[in-house]
């Protein structure tokens, strides 16, 4: 199911079980704007190419909006409102003050040396600069993008709107980058999945997790879990999957990946079809790339007990149907990978605030709103009887949708 089909289908579920006014239901899904621009560079042979890049501002109703941005070749203008809308719902379950956004340019980042991919952001932000701001859209990271591509754009935005750290969080430390930021989706997937197991009577020791993506989210997922006595016992990337029954080990392989661009090649496990990764035996299976991944194909072929969902819309609404009939549980995108976003906000405090916090308070304050975040979902899943994703779903809607009437919407 196409991505924006999926997440307003989930949405629409999520207003009828709040009993929403029909016109205002209307009025939440619409974008409040949405942004397609053409970038042209040149390469490094001289040649010139073009990229379209987009930024869909979705809702302010409850602050400025927030998102990441997306280099990937999949990038197009329904996956790009989908995701925006994603984030409007998860600033609202994380409980900080921002709306929501995405944006993204379509292009393989892996096929543009340094320089390309700078010249290609510094266009992208000389395109977008008069419509972000650090009291309106705050952008950040996101698939196939850096702590460097925000230095970018920082630097870019400075030139037409003097020095503004604050325009863009998950930036390098030295520019003002909170610590924790590169680390706090990973470390959100791990507080959001020890709450949910421990209401099982179960902790992240001696469970068994696969995790598709070894980028920023799945690299760092796989190591909190490993350092907190998980097992992770299977693990891919584009360019492979690797599976150990013993535990992976996640340090060896990070230097691996490091050293040979990827995954494909490691010794410390068997090579195995990538795309049999999220059938394999496990208790979580922890999905950390793409969208749809988990859809009404494969779905029944699930043998996890618990999906995590780090990254952002895996799972379709046909998908999750199979999935609760076989009794799995899932931990949707917007609790479950709303830790990145959350640091994101504390950095954004301490740009604004010119004062740092050291890491240990940034860990601290994640596991509290993380907490807090999944209380909140369980309460809702509680009142209106329904599973987490439509409890996370109600939970964020009814926010935004208080936020908007409390403003003065009228139909
Ligand atoms: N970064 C963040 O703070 C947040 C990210 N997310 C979501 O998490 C997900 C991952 O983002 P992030 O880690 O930042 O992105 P990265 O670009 O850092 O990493 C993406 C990873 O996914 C892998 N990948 C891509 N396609 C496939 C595929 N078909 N099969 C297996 N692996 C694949 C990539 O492999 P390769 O490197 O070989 O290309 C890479 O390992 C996305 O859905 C994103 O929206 C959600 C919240 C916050
Ligand atoms: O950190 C942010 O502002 C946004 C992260 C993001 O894009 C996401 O949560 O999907």
């Amino acid at each position: 199911m196409n991505a924006l089909a999926a997440t307003s289908r989930n949405f629409k579920q999520a207003a009828k079980l709040l009993g929403l006014d029909s016109k205002l239901e209307k009025s939440l899904l619409i974008p409040f704007r949405e942004i397609k621009v053409e970038c042209t560079i040149p390469k490094d042979d001289g040649t010139l190419a073009s990229y379209v890049g987009f930024r869909v501002q979705h809702d302010n109703a409850r602050g400025p909006m927030k998102g990441g941005i997306r280099y990937h070749h999949e990038v197009d203008p329904d996956e790009v409102n989908a995701l925006a809308q994603l984030m409007t719902w998860k600033t609202a379950v994380a409980n900080i003050p921002y709306g929501g956004a995405k944006g993204g340019i379509g292009c393989s980042p892996g096929d543009l040396s340094i320089s390309e991919l700078e010249r290609l952001t510094r266009v992208f932000t000389q395109k977008i600069h008069d419509l972000i701001g650090i009291h309106t859209d705050v952008p950040a990271p996101d698939m196939g993008t850096n702590a460097q591509t925000m230095a970018w754009i920082l630097d870019e935005y400075s030139k037409f709107h003097g020095y503004s750290p604050a325009v863009v969080t998950g930036k390098p430390v030295d520019l003002g980058g909170s610590l924790g930021r590169d680390a706090a989706t990973g470390r959100g997937v791990l507080f959001a999945t020890e709450a949910l197991l421990a209401e099982h009577g179960k902790g992240i020791a001696g469970q068994r997790f696969v995790i598709q993506g070894f980028g920023n989210v799945g690299s760092w997922a796989a190591q909190l879990i490993t350092e907190a006595g998980g097992k992770v016992i299977a693990i891919s990337d584009v360019t492979g999957a690797v599976k150990n029954t013993n535990g992976i080990d996640i340090a060896k392989l990070m230097k691996h990946s490091a050293e040979n661009r990827g995954i494909k090649g490691f010794d410390g496990g068997d090579a195995v079809d990538p795309t049999s990764l999220l059938t394999e035996e496990c208790d979580v299976l922890i999905p950390a790339a793409l969208g749809g991944v988990i859809n009404k194909d494969n779905a029944d072929a699930i043998k996890a007990k618990y999906i995590i969902e780090a990254a952002n819309h895996p799972t379709d609404p046909e998908a999750d149907e199979i999935l609760a009939k076989k009794g799995v549980l899932i931990l949707p995108d917007i609790l479950a990978n709303s830790g990145g976003v959350t640091v994101s906000y504390f950095e954004w405090v301490q740009n604004i605030q010119g004062f740092m916090w050291d890491e240990e308070k940034v860990n601290r304050e994640l596991k509290t709103y993380m907490t807090r975040a999944f209380r909140d979902t369980k309460e809702m899943c509680r009142s209106h009887h329904c599973d987490l994703r439509m409890g996370a779903f109600t939970l964020g809607v009814n926010r935004v949708a208080r936020a908007t009437v409390l403003r003065g919407w009228e139909a």
